[in-house]
């Protein structure tokens, strides 16, 4: 049996593991180099294996997973995820946006406006701030469990900092940067494989791979965009202090993200993305804007399995060739 100190060493390692994987993985500002941290989690390791009685689940020696899955088991969200309502012009939008204002009887709220990342959505659950399940979306009541495949994803926080409350559930968009989605297709152009088509489907492939060590081996990110309901975490006035919260527990959310107090500064931020759209590192196909108050929230309710209190404003369609040519593939 272990005797104390080893059990101090190895809980002092595992907080500084998970403290610099934040700081490298989510925040991309290390404080320490590699080399340091994987003499820390090589220490770890050997510790691991001469007292495996200390093993934990989230011990960040344990991102990649046991063995391949036969299938994936279902799992039903404890809060539905929906979907969103689509806007494609300012005209639509401002419908929206007039909806809204009337049915709140209300002249200013503010909105948050953020990047619609173009991957896979997937709610994380935590308790007592240790992840213990990831399931994609499916069809919004149940989705697969694909637990150990989303814990290789190193901005994926195993343990929460802060303070987090006994149950917490997170929703993100999991996504293949366009940079590993061109590599890969090069290796796999080089194999004489099949390419995949775009970031989102590599993506979506690669999360419902049956083998975790191939998720580990593609460069997947996550941005973390909404509480799994609001009531989880009683006392957060709006969605905007909710990612605000959430970055500080430990998930990575898209700098981008901007708080908007008139459909104008929504149109404008729609306008500078379709602009910068291209220059970002993974791919975007809109904009998300949500009425930020929570109470506004809830009094706009749901109708179908859409929010009245957000829409999907839609970058325009693309021409495939161009985009392809874009990001280096030769068509
Ligand atoms: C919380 C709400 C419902 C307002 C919400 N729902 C979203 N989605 C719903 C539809 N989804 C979906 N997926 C597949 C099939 C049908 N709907 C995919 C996620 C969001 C997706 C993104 C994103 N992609 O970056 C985002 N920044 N915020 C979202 N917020």
């Amino acid at each position: 049996m272990a005797d104390d100190s080893i059990v101090q060493r190895v809980a002092e390692l595992r907080r500084e593991l998970h403290y610099h994987n934040h700081r490298y993985y989510v925040m991309d500002d290390p404080v320490i180099s590699d080399f340091d941290y994987d003499m820390l989690l090589q220490e770890l390791r050997t510790i691991e294996e001469e007292h495996p009685e200390l093993v934990t689940p989230d011990s960040p020696t344990h991102r990649i997973g046991g063995d391949p899955a036969e299938g994936f088991v279902q799992v039903e969200h404890r809060h539905t995820m929906l979907s969103l309502g689509n806007a494609f012009d300012d005209e639509s939008l401002e419908a929206w946006y007039r909806r809204v204002r009337n049915l709140l009887d209300d002249a200013d709220f503010s909105m948050t406006c953020e990047l619609k990342i173009d991957g896979l959505a997937v709610s994380l659950v935590y308790e007592d701030g240790v992840f213990v399940q990831g399931a994609t979306r499916g069809n919004g009541f149940v989705g697969e469990n694909v637990t150990q495949n989303l814990r290789t994803i190193r901005s994926i926080p195993l343990v929460l900092q802060g303070d987090p409350p006994p149950y917490l559930e997170v929703r993100g968009e999991v996504y293949m940067p366009v940079e590993s989605f061109r590599r890969l297709n090069e290796e796999r152009a080089e194999r004489g494989e099949q390419l995949f088509a775009n970031p989102r489907n590599s993506g979506a492939g690669t999360i419902r791979q049956l083998d975790p060590k191939v998720t580990a081996s593609r460069n997947m990110q996550i941005w973390a965009y909404s509480l799994g309901d609001a009531g989880d975490v009683p006392g957060l006035p709006d969605h905007w202090e909710a990612l605000e919260w959430l970055k500080s527990l430990g998930f990575r959310i898209n700098p981008n993200n901007r708080l908007c107090y008139t459909v104008e500064e929504v149109k404008d931020y729609y306008r500078e993305f379709v602009e910068r759209r291209h220059g970002l590192p993974y791919e975007v196909d809109g904009v998300v804007v949500k009425v930020n108050p929570f109470n506004y929230q809830s009094s706009l309710g749901v109708v179908g399995r859409e929010p009245r209190w957000a829409v999907a404003y839609k970058f325009p369609a693309e021409r495939a060739v161009t985009r392809l040519l874009e990001i280096g593939i030769n068509v």
